[in-house]
């Protein structure tokens, strides 16, 4: 692959700016509509993926959003310093919709990278518990703890547990093996304390010798490299490479006979191991916002994971992951998604299980019913694969991420590409111009997606806010608002407006700050932490004058309110 030719620039991270003072303002008259008018850019910018200069460093390494004058109003309104700058920057209806997530490794552990994937647009911060030990994750979260605390971000933390599926050991500590066609390489459970021989590579699963036969295909890392099994000598599997390629330290195995996934012994091991037990109580104890659970095969082990956090961590809310990697949990997808709070498309395994050209397919599928039914959806892996060593995407990759944009995923993730890859920053700022050009061509083009919404609620004061929000959405692109504005205590409401996919952003407003981080996940949320009351006037008077302090809206701005407490719609301009 050629880098000379590509010629891409990339965005510039969102700037600090300077708010303006802040000051009361007068009781705003309600169910006062007007004309339709179309949204305004509160700056000049361009989204587009060839105007923007390279991306600068934060000045001093130090980004402050906000003057220490207008600490009054920092307490009373928080919202994220990223998204303040966007809005400012891109202005109101054309804030960036699709939420990111970066995957945290050696690449971008330290404090200034955080910083950086923060002030460039990441939503939330990803560590995966297959690599590292609970002492480096330990860091990792509280560095990106201080940053929301310290630099007014809401960065959301998602864990992913290991699960028990076979992977080879961690090479002796090399970064990586290259096996050449032709090469013969031993597969064994012997664990080794030290560094193993040339061409011997540690499985973590005892039944594994038990379960492959002579002439089964071995796949490392969804067919990164791939291995016939020649022979079995005791613990010992030998294999030919047949597809040469880079094995990866902690690569997962996956063994194909006739055409299939081998599924043996090893279909009977725990999604949630004992070390996933341990890592759990360590997210509970350091406070993660998601957990991700790989390799899930049944709704069972999402509502085990369920009462386990609640009976663990009282009050506590925790949102539990579905990863969807494997031909079990295709088989029972919808339960999987009912019982979970928000579902990942972890295209990498799944594709090492399931033929590749049956991915794209899947991922639509996936997509649209998380939407209907009301739970956030990421699409994961390889989004962006070439970035781990190039600066500029393939035209490809590019297409890839625009067809998840597109299909109107609540999250695009970067794996390698931020944990391990050259150019975590540049791989997270083609994510961002590419979401904000596909969103803004998508409205432009006046799409409106004709998606049969189903009915999620289960009681019929939920069905009431479900109308609410459908009908909200509905007048929203109709009159052609600026935003609609959700008060919401759990984030219920924001997720069931979230889910119409309304044309303008949403606001939604929340005492607490971790439905605030955990809102951060869904498509089009703004969220911002708001110690509201029981009076919606007073609230809405509160917001305007904060908000207006600054800059993010102006007098005139057409807004639809929402209440989940008063059950409550309401259409006004900005006083
Ligand atoms: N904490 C870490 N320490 C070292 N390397 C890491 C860490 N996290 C990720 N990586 C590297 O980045 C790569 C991509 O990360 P990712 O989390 O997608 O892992 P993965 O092994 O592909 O598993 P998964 O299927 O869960 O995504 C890993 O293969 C590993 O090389
Ligand atoms: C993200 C993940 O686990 C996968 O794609 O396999
Ligand atoms: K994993
Ligand atoms: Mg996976």
């Amino acid at each position: 692959m050629a880098t000379a030719a590509r010629s891409l620039h990339l965005p510039t991270p969102p700037k600090p700016s300077n708010p303006s003072s802040h000051r009361l303002l007068p009781v705003p008259s309600q169910f006062r509509p007007r004309p339709q008018r179309r949204g305004r850019r509160l700056a000049a910018s361009s989204s587009d993926l060839t105007s923007f200069p390279d991306p600068a460093p934060t000045p001093n390494g130090v980004y402050v959003p906000l003057a220490a004058a207008h600490a009054a109003a920092v307490a009373a309104i928080d919202v994220d310093a990223a998204t303040e700058a966007e809005l400012r920057e891109n202005g109101f209806r054309s804030t960036r919709r699709t939420k990111l997530i970066c995957t945290v490794g050696p690449s971008t552990c330290g404090a200034a990278e955080l910083e950086s994937l923060a002030v460039g647009g990441m939503n939330v911060a990803r560590v995966n518990m297959c690599h590292g030990d609970r002492e480096w994750h330990r860091g990792v979260i509280r560095a990106v703890r201080r940053l929301n605390d310290e630099k007014g971000f809401a960065v959301a933390v998602m864990m992913d547990t290991e699960g028990s599926e076979i992977h080879m050991g961690d090479l002796g500590g090399a970064p990586s093996a290259k096996a050449e066609d032709g090469e013969v390489w031993t597969f064994s459970v012997r664990s080794s304390d030290t560094s193993l021989p040339d061409r011997i590579i540690h499985v973590n699963y005892d039944g594994f010798a038990e379960d492959v036969k002579a002439g089964d295909e071995l796949f490392v890392d969804g067919g990164m490299a791939r291995f016939e099994v020649i022979e079995k000598l005791g613990p010992d599997v030998k294999c030919r490479c047949t597809d040469p390629g880079l094995l990866l330290p902690r690569a997962n195995l996956t063994v194909w006979r006739d055409g299939s996934v081998v599924r043996e012994r090893n279909a009977m091991l725990p999604t949630i191991s004992s070390k996933d037990w341990i890592d759990i109580d360590f997210g509970i104890a350091e406070g993660v916002d998601f957990i991700a659970v790989s390799f899930v095969k049944s709704a069972e082990v999402i509502n085990h994971l369920k009462s386990y956090i609640a009976a663990r961590s009282r009050g506590s809310d925790i949102g539990v992951i579905a990863k969807i990697e494997s031909i079990d949990a295709l088989k029972n997808l919808e339960e999987i998604i009912r019982a979970s709070d928000g579902v990942m498309v972890a295209r990498g395994d799944l594709g090492a299980q399931i033929p590749l050209e049956q991915v794209p397919s899947i991922q639509q599928k996936m997509v649209r019913t998380c939407r209907q039914l009301n739970k956030p959806v990421i699409v994961a892996s390889q989004l962006l694969e070439s970035m781990i060593e190039y600066p500029t995407p393939t035209r490809a990759e590019v297409a890839d991420v625009s067809e998840a944009v597109r299909q109107r995923a609540d999250a695009l993730m970067l794996s390698g590409e931020s944990a391990m890859g050259r150019y975590p920053e540049k791989a997270l700022s083609v994510l961002r111009s590419v979401s904000l050009r596909i969103e803004k061509w998508w409205r432009e083009e006046k799409r409106h997606d004709a998606l049969e919404l189903l009915d999620v609620s289960s009681s019929f004061s939920d069905k009431i806010s479900e109308e609410i929000c459908n009908s909200a959405a509905k007048m929203a692109n109709s009159l052609g608002v600026d935003a609609v504005f959700v008060y919401t205590q759990d984030g219920h409401m924001a997720s069931l407006l979230s889910r119409c996919r309304p044309d303008c952003p949403i606001f939604a407003f929340t005492s607490s700050t971790s439905v605030r981080r955990r809102l951060n996940l869904l498509w089009g949320l703004i969220p911002f932490r708001l110690s509201d009351s029981d009076d919606m006037e007073n609230n809405l008077n509160r917001t305007f004058s904060l908000l207006k302090a600054r800059g993010m809206v102006q007098s005139g701005d057409l807004v639809i309110a929402l209440s989940d407490m008063l059950q409550s719609i309401q259409v006004m301009n900005v006083p």
